[in-house]
This record gives C-alpha cells, structure tokens and sequence, in this order.
C-alpha cells in the first residue's frame, strides 16, 4: 500500500498522486460503509492494481485537518489571495469580504499584491501597511518584471495552497510563472470564452515541483457573508478583536452603542477606516438579508 494525494476528482475516478506519479484509483466498497467520501486535497491509502496502466483502489482516507467549502478542498494549508495594485484597481471591501470568509473558516491567508511593475513602491506603501498591521503577510509581486517570484514560491513549498482573487488580477499568469511545467490558461486567450470555461472546471490540485500543491480558482466579482449573524460578524475583523474588550456591552456591535472601545479606537487612528466601511457594509448586507 502507498499513500498519495488526491489531486482530482472525475465521475467516479479519482486520481492520485504517489511520488509524482498519477494513479486512476476507485475508492473500495469499505468506503462508502465507513461514509467516507475521498475528496480532492484528502491523503489517501492506496493499493496499484496495475503499475504499467497506472491503476489503483483507494483503501483508506486518512483524517482531514481542514475541509474547504468553495471550492472543496481537503487540508488546504493556506489561501492566496491575490489582488492588483491597478488594472483593475484593488478593491478593499471585496478584499475585506474575502479575509472575512477565510476567517469564518479558520483558514491562513497571506495576501498577494500583482502587476507591481505598473506603479511606483511607494503609491502601495499604504495599502500594504492596512494589511500587514491587520495582521495579514502581504506579499507584492510582479510578473512582467519578476518581482517577488521566489518569495511567492516559498510560501508555496510544502503546502496546499489555494489562489483566489478577482478577475483579470494576474492569477493564472503567476501560476504558470511558478509551474512552467503547466499551462493554464489566461486572460490573453480570448479572454471572455475562456474565461466562461474556467467556472464549469473540475477542482484540481496542481503539483509543484518544489514539494507542494496549487488549486486556481476562477475570479469571482462579489462574495456573500450575509450567512452571518450580526453580532458575530466583529469576531472575524482580527484586528477588531483587542479593542472589542473595551466595549461596555458584551453584545456590542460597534454602530452606536456608548463606550465602544472599536469606535473609540477607530477615532484614535488605531484602527483603520477603511476596515470600518466594510465592516459597516457587512452590516447592511446581513441587515439585509434578514428582511424577507
Ligand atoms: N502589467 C502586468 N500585467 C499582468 C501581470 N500579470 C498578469 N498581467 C495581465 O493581466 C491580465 C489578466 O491576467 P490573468 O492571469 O488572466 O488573470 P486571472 O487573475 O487569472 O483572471 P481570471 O482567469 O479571469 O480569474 C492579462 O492580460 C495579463 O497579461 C503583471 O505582473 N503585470
Ligand atoms: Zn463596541
């Protein structure tokens, strides 16, 4: 018996990876009586029932540390997210919704900032310093100039990592900067076609060859967080969390309510503005939601 990696997932096959070598495996009756359904990400047990076709049975699902809903992964070590300094500019609220959804599932994120080359260091000092003092690696890149290639590939070494981020931000393009070997496809192929494709594909781990698996995700444009209940909404905004103490309700959820200690951190510039809009936009939206 060998265990592997399972990278994708097709009606009823399930390929594995095992030293980097692929197996078409099935999973084994036991399985389905155990209720284990394999899932992509999971590390599996298997036996090769036939080495030359490359063919195997999964016997046994090994515990998952982490189940990803959107898109389903198991054991993913971390989120990327990537987002460009322009072309399309950053949008900080879809930003600020994302590390929310991250957060909700208990997920690292370390934040990727793309097309370095189209502006100068110092218009995204700013930008960079929300996050990090958020509490969030930032990471800034560049594809066209190489720019921040090898720190981007560290963070990758030995891990399940997930890329998302907007459309159009250089995903795809970093990828396949980082996994020459791979080619997926970008914005520069007739875009809009292609990109109606990306959304229909089948989750899949890609391999790095430096140890480590990559799963592209297709650009999304707007994320829900109106699942959440209002009150619980604050726990997610991490650097929220220190001054929440401060508050003199326990149920406080930092709009109006007097001694506040997030509004009063806010107006001593300890927290930053822009955090605080989308927090006040998260409101509105599960406020919302609640209305039927
Ligand atoms: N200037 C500059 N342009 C870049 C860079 N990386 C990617 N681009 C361009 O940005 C556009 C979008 O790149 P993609 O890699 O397709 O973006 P994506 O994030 O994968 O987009 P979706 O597949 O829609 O999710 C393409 O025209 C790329 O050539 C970069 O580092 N600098
Ligand atoms: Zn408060």
């Amino acid at each position: 018996m060998s265990k592997g990696k399972l990278i994708k997932g097709i009606a009823g096959f399930y390929y594995v990876e095992v030293n980097k070598e692929v197996y078409e495996c099935k999973g084994r009756g036991i399985l389905r009586k155990k209720k284990l359904t394999p899932l992509v990400g999971d590390y599996v047990e298997i036996t090769v029932t036939d080495e030359d076709n490359k063919k195997g049975m999964i016997d046994d699902i090994f515990p998952r540390k982490t189940e990803l809903i959107r898109p389903t992964v198991a054991n993913v070590d971390q989120v990327i997210v990537v987002f460009s300094v322009t072309q399309p500019d950053p949008h900080l609220s879809l930003l600020d919704h994302f590390l929310i959804l991250a957060e909700t599932q208990n997920i690292d994120v370390v934040i990727c900032l793309n097309k370095l080359d189209l502006v100068q260091r110092e218009d995204v000092a700013e930008l960079v310093g929300i996050y990090e003092k958020v509490g969030y690696p930032v990471i800034l890149t560049s594809q066209n100039d190489s720019i921040g290639l090898e720190q981007l590939e560290k963070v990758l070494r030995g891990k399940t990592t997930v890329f998302a981020g907007p459309s159009g931000v250089g995903k795809s393009t970093l990828l396949n900067r980082i996994l020459p070997h791979v080619t997926l496809q970008t914005g520069e192929l007739s875009s809009k076609i292609a990109r109606g494709k990306h959304t229909t594909r089948h989750v899949e781990l890609i391999s790095l060859e430096t140890e480590g698996w990559v799963v592209d995700t297709p650009g999304f444009s707007s994320l829900n967080i109106d699942f959440l209940k209002e009150e619980e909404l604050a726990d997610y905004f991490i650097d929220f969390e220190p001054f929440a103490k401060d508050c003199r309700f326990l149920s406080c959820v930092h709009l109006n309510e007097p001694i506040c200690g997030v509004k009063t951190a806010l107006k001593a510039g300890q927290l930053v503005q822009s955090r605080y809009n989308s927090y006040l936009q998260m409101i509105g939206e599960i406020k919302k939601n609640r209305r039927y």
